[in-house]
């Protein structure tokens, strides 16, 4: 067990023992289908996931005006709490329970389960596409990364996009802010990095005080972490003290922030921090679990499309829930556009072929959909690195740290992934690679036919990779083997991986069947544009060039997979095509955007063209972020919440 910091925090957390993060389990009680059927609901919301249950807590705790809310989700809850949500490294640190009956991923439980169609680019894969399918949605399987983008990405969904100054990154700082609970991390001896001064740490008035999610910083460190960060140092890049102040390139020096509490060690995810149990006890606030919301009821007495209720499916028995104010779809950015199609708005030509009857003809409900591709390398390391892979080669160590985690919250079980950091394009290639396939993008966009978003996504795209400011790789490592090849018994790994946060691509999600029960058509196109190659592949080369920065190099052994023999450009791009799996940040799919712009929500969320049907999740963000999504999603849903109540006021 590493000595300092950590175990000074381990023996501090083990004298107070652990917190819960539920206040009490006593006061849920699971409503069934037929009495949700049956109750009056001024507004209904479809999906209790992370922009779920923001609205669920904040539109049910007005008086101002006072509203019934009810919240159908396809998933279940257990108000104990979870130990495969709520133990982080179940999730991202996990090579114990890596398979489907012990881990969140790839489980019916708790995933949607959905797939790609075969991927072109990629030698014709299909790539598993994993969605939280429980309350909490994707908050509850994710892999806890707490981070905000840069300022010009969130400037733009406002000044490009035609959304107003309420969009931009001064717009959206208040609803950071309050959504989250900020530790700081440690500084001095007890720093990630050592000596770590207090200046050096991020001001805590940049961060929230009093929200819901608990944001923090790990105690626990294998002997992989200080050294990755300081390698990225010894190679002449900068470290960032402050990542989230709208300047989020390069690694930060306490390691990056995570949604996990640190009075418990738990995850902090949108059902135990915005569904506590004094919000399940609110008497005009009711979720029907288990239950897959299929289509909205319009009137039919209303000439402009007046949605009055759900559909929804509950154990193969259909019911219908009334609203008589508003319903939210906040289904996720890969299921909101199926539920959208299925109730008529959608391009009309695919819905006829279905038939299902066209309530509004929007071909770009379920377009524009972007992503964050990944590709992951392994290493081995100096056999006795200590790593987490001591969790399977030691089963006296993997007792303790169970037992520490239990009493205390902290240790082993408590690491979530805290090296990753983003890295501007012209930062990784030389100026040579880099001009080449910037002419190379401009040859093959000549003569292509855009739509006025592309136009505009794409001006931006090149002018932010041409600043050499906005990050677009993020590298991440994970102390431990098992990612890319299965690990041999006592030895040691280190897996390096990164991820493209600005692609060319575009892809897409849309139904094949009218039936609800069917899972969409997820095209994401990855790779489709040769510009998002040759950025992935300049990817593939920062990592290997990553693990020989000092003091890193020292403890490397040297590439699993792929192995030594991967080397040039056209190397890189076969294992790629070979091995790249998205890194789960599906955005886009029904952008907030100006009409003419082809935006499918307006800037107050409404579905243009209906009169009180709002989209709130991932989905409407216009152009994606440098930074995992969730914090911006917590963002998106506490700014909606404060405009849905100015609307229904
Ligand atoms: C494996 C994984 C790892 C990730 N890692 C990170 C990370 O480390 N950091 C980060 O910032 N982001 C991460 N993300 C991304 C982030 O979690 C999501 O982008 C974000 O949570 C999406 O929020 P949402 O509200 O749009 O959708 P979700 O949170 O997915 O919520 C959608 C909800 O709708 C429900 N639903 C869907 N369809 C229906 C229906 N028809 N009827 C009823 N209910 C329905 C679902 O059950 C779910 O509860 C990760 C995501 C995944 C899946």
């Amino acid at each position: 067990i590493p000595e300092g910091a950590a175990a000074k925090v381990q023996a501090s957390r083990l004298a107070q023992g652990p917190a819960n993060t539920f206040e009490s389990a006593e006061s849920f009680a699971e409503v069934t289908p037929s009495a949700f059927a049956a109750s009056k609901f001024d507004v209904i919301i479809v999906g209790g996931g992370t922009a779920g249950m923001v609205l669920a807590n904040r539109l049910s705790a007005s008086r101002n005006p006072a509203l019934k809310v009810g919240v159908v989700d396809a998933g279940t809850f257990n108000p104990n709490g979870d130990p495969l949500i709520d133990v982080p490294i179940y999730n991202s640190g996990s090579i114990i329970l890596n398979n489907s009956t012990t881990s969140t991923l790839g489980n019916p439980a708790y995933d949607w389960m959905l797939q790609s169609v075969p991927q072109p680019a990629l030698n014709g894969r299909v790539l598993n596409y994993p969605r939280g399918k429980v309350l909490g949605g994707s908050t509850a399987i994710h892999a806890m990364v707490w981070q905000r983008g840069e300022k010009e990405e969130y400037d733009a969904w406002g000044n490009t996009f035609g959304n107003g100054a309420g969009w931009t990154w001064s717009g959206l700082l208040p609803y950071f802010r309050k959504s989250e609970t900020w530790t700081p991390p440690r500084t001095g001896d007890d720093a990630l990095l050592e000596g770590t001064t207090p200046s050096q740490i991020p001001p805590a008035a940049d961060h929230g005080s009093n929200g819901p999610i608990h944001s923090s910083y790990n105690t626990f460190e294998t002997a992989l972490d200080a050294a990755s960060i300081l390698a990225t140092t010894s190679l002449g890049h900068p470290l960032n003290d402050n990542p989230d102040d709208g300047t989020s390139t390069f690694m930060p020096r306490s390691g990056m922030t995570r949604s996990v509490d640190p009075n418990t060690g738990k995850r902090s995810y949108a059902a135990s921090a915005y569904y506590t149990s004094s919000v399940q006890a609110r008497n005009n606030l009711n979720v029907v679990l288990n239950s897959v919301a299929t289509k909205i009821i319009w009137d039919p007495k209303s000439k402009t499309p007046k949605a009055i209720g759900v559909e929804f499916v509950n154990n193969g028995q259909t019911y219908t829930v009334a609203a008589s104010k508003q319903v939210i779809l906040s289904a996720g950015s890969l299921k909101t556009p199926q539920i959208l199609e299925l109730s008529g708005i959608g391009d009309a030509r695919r819905l006829q072929q279905l038939n299902i009857p066209v309530v509004i003809d929007m071909p770009q409900v379920g377009e524009n959909m972007i992503d964050h591709p990944t590709t992951a390398a392994g290493y081995q390391v100096k056999d006795g690195t200590f790593t987490l892979d001591i969790l399977t080669n030691n089963q006296t160590f993997l007792d303790e740290q169970q037992a520490l985690y239990d009493a205390t919250g902290t240790g082993a079980f408590s690491y979530t992934a805290q090296v990753t950091g983003s890295f501007p394009l012209k930062s990784i290639s030389s100026p040579a690679a880099y001009a080449a396939m910037r002419s190379a993008l401009d040859s093959a966009l000549q003569g292509t036919t855009l739509t006025p978003m592309q136009q505009k996504q794409y001006d931006l795209l090149k002018s932010w990779a041409d600043g050499g400011k906005i990050g677009w790789v993020m590298p991440v490592m994970l102390p431990r083997g098992g990612l890319t090849s299965l690990p041999e018994a006592g030895k040691s790994y280190i897996t390096v991986a990164f991820y493209q946060l600005h692609e060319f691509s575009r892809g897409s999600v849309h139904i094949n069947s009218a039936d609800p029960l069917a899972s969409p058509l997820i095209d994401p196109k990855y790779m489709s544009m040769q510009f998002d190659l040759d950025a992935q592949t300049l990817g593939g080369h920062f990592l290997r060039t990553w693990v020989t920065g000092s003091p890193l190099s020292d403890l490397v052994v040297g590439p699993t997979v792929p192995d030594a023999s991967v080397v040039t450009d056209a190397d890189w791009q076969n294992y790629i095509r070979a091995s790249l799996v998205t890194t789960h940040h599906p955005i886009g799919t029904t952008a907030m955007a100006s009409k003419n712009l082809g935006g499918v929500v307006d800037p107050r969320l409404n579905v243009y063209g209906t009169k009180n049907l709002k989209v709130v999740d991932a989905g409407i963000i216009p152009m994606t972020v440098g930074a995992p999504i969730q914090a911006t999603v917590y963002a998106v849903a506490e700014k909606a919440a404060d405009l849905i109540l100015q609307d229904l006021s």
